[in-house]
């Protein structure tokens, strides 16, 4: 690391809510969600260097697969739409598990670029940001915004969503990857109908009655895939003051919805006495 090293967090991207409104010709399905972030995730450090180089730790580091990291190919791309070569030492710190409905990927790569747009001193048109961003993956281009937002398309559509009360979330996966293409495949229900938050809730209670009205649509044949996904949401709806247990993404990440930090903290130690191999994660929502 150096004076001039750029370090970024890529914090866990939540679907608060995720409707299926439709499917594209190309099969891709359109999406109506209400995504927000989680004060958890991993951090990324970009560092002057020559070449591009990435070194990874964390404790999660040891459950990415072989093959290039996203976070190299979200440094490529933005090198070679800036008609620059690719020079930087980066690294990267991971905490999310991996495949899990979180994000994590996306979230690294939307480090990236904002990491390497003020380490290269870029300044790059917002549109053509945008694309490069949903040209790595559905959802960079949210990961990007980094504040609550309505997405939809598959994730190009963005409208900031109404400011989100003070909230906290506790995230739980049972550290069994999920494959996202496995899970739309698995879906038999039909299309739901568009379902935008169109007030700001004045509290994390108002969020929940808010969000219990929608839904999360992957999460039966999400279940169907991985049933533990159906043992996790009961046990997260099960502690005290939990005012929502819902799944994120595609899975198989869970989160439950709590009013304050002494709750959520409380439901996180009772998870983990429950079931110590689970990640379990208190963090507060960011708004
Ligand atoms: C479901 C969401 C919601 O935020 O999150 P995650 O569960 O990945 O976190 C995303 O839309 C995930 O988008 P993305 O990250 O591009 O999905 P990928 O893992 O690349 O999976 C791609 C495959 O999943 C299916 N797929 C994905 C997105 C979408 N809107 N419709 C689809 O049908 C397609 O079969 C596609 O080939
Ligand atoms: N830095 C990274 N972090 C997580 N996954 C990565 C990363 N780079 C590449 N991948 C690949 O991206 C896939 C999706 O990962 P991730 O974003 O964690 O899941 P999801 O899309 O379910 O939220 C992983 O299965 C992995 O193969």
């Amino acid at each position: 690391m150096t004076d001039r090293s750029v370090t970024v967090e890529a914090p866990a991207k939540v679907n608060l809510s995720l409707l299926v409104t439709g499917r594209r010709p190309d099969g891709y399905h359109l999406l109506d969600s209400l995504v927000a972030f989680a004060g958890v995730g991993d951090t990324l450090t970009a560092s002057p260097g020559l070449g591009l180089t990435l070194s990874v730790d964390g404790p999660t580091a040891a459950s990415l697969p072989e093959g290039e990291n996203i976070v190299l190919k979200a440094a490529r791309l933005l090198a070679e739409a800036a008609g620059r070569p690719a020079d930087a030492t980066l690294h990267l710190t991971k905490r999310l598990p991996v495949a899990a409905g979180i994000g994590g990927g996306s979230a690294d790569a939307a480090a990236t670029l904002t990491a390497l747009i003020r380490l290269w001193g870029l300044d790059l048109p917002a549109e053509r940001l945008h694309a490069l961003a949903l040209s790595i993956g559905a959802d960079v281009p949210v990961c990007l915004a980094g504040r609550p937002t309505r997405m939809e398309g598959v994730g190009e559509v963005l409208t900031p969503a109404p400011a989100l009360p003070p909230a906290w979330l506790v995230l739980v996966n049972p550290l069994m990857p999920l494959s996202t293409p496995a899970v739309f495949k698995a879906r038999t229900a039909g299309f739901s109908e568009p379902a935008p938050l169109t007030e700001a809730p004045a509290d994390a209670r108002a969020l929940a009655v808010a969000l219990a009205a929608r839904r999360n649509d992957l999460t039966p044949p999400a279940i169907a895939l991985l049933p533990v996904i159906g043992e996790m949401l009961a046990l997260i709806a099960a502690q005290p003051d939990c005012l929502l247990a819902r799944m994120s993404g595609s899975g198989a990440t869970c989160f439950g919805l709590f009013a304050t930090e002494a709750a959520a903290r409380a439901a996180a130690a009772a998870l983990t006495a429950c079931q110590p191999g689970w990640w379990v994660a208190p963090a507060p929502l960011l708004g």
